[in-house]
């Protein structure tokens, strides 16, 4: 496996799928490069949270879909026979836009997922509790209140909870679907932050309505329209000189 900055984790090649009868990815092709952060932008049902889902086959469970063309992760097809999805999204985590802490303790929403992978002694599990809240900017904000409900945190903190429990299970990506849209500036500014300390150790690939965000923490950004790749680059450039029309036009905030 290759780990250095700047290849490939993860590969589409034609990748097209269908919800029944309508096609929502029209033939995808892209590289996502390991610790960087790409942003996923485009105009609301152009197939961004589609395409991300599809890269850890979380639309496996979704009835009716179809999925052609080829994603591949370390060079392997995801979609193999031998793949254990179980595995796949343990290397490729995943944040949601509502933060969504299991309600259970601030402790256990993090140890649930080292648990369900191996037996892990106390010790060692607090370790990994306190690494992951460490690495997820919280564990200043939480470690005298450990053993209370998850559900007691604002939801900037939630969603700092969530993106740690992702953390705990050593991923190899981290796929975040409008990680702040729920919160407040200076939530989403603590985990702006916080991506870009993400990067040095994870791939992170964000959904993102917000262009300045999109703008601010992204190395490369991809500018999706009703299910086309329209296209892909480093984020300056893509910003400074869109090479397509229609992806100045979505900048400038002509539409969309
Ligand atoms: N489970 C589903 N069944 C049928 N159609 C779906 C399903 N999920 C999404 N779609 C359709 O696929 C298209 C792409 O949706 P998707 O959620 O991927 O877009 P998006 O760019 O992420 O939008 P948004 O920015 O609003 O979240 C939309 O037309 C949507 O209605």
């Amino acid at each position: 496996m290759n780990m250095e900055t700047g290849n490939p984790i993860i590969q589409t090649k034609g990748l097209t799928l269908h919800y029944g009868e309508f096609e929502a990815l029209k033939g995808i092709d892209m590289d996502i490069l390991s610790q960087e952060i790409t942003a996923f932008i485009g105009p609301s049902g152009c197939g961004k949270s589609t395409f991300l889902k599809t890269l850890n086959r979380m639309q496996d469970l979704v009835p009716g879909v179809r999925i052609d063309g080829e994603v591949t992760f370390h060079g392997k097809d995801i979609f193999a026979k031998d793949v254990d999805v179980t595995w796949l999204r343990k290397k490729i985590g995943m944040v949601f836009q509502k933060a969504n802490p299991f309600p259970m303790s601030i402790y256990d929403n993090i140890a649930y997922g080292p648990r369900l992978h191996s037996h892990i002694k106390k010790a060692q599990m607090d370790e990994i509790v306190e690494n992951a809240l460490r690495g997820a900017a919280l564990w200043d904000e939480v470690k005298d209140r450990l053993k209370k409900s998850a559900l007691g945190l604002s939801g900037g903190q939630q969603q700092r909870l969530c993106i740690a429990r992702a953390m705990a299970v050593e991923p190899e990506v981290i796929l975040m679907d409008e990680p702040t849209s729920a919160l407040d500036p200076a939530s989403t500014m603590k985990i702006e932050e916080l991506m870009t300390h993400l990067k040095k150790k994870y791939t992170v690939i964000i959904v993102t309505h917000n262009m300045q965000q999109a703008a601010r923490i992204s190395d490369k950004c991809a500018f999706f329209l009703v299910g086309e790749l329209v296209e892909m680059g480093p984020t300056d450039r893509v910003f400074s000189t869109p090479k397509d029309k229609r992806t100045e036009d979505y900048i400038t905030g002509r539409f969309g």
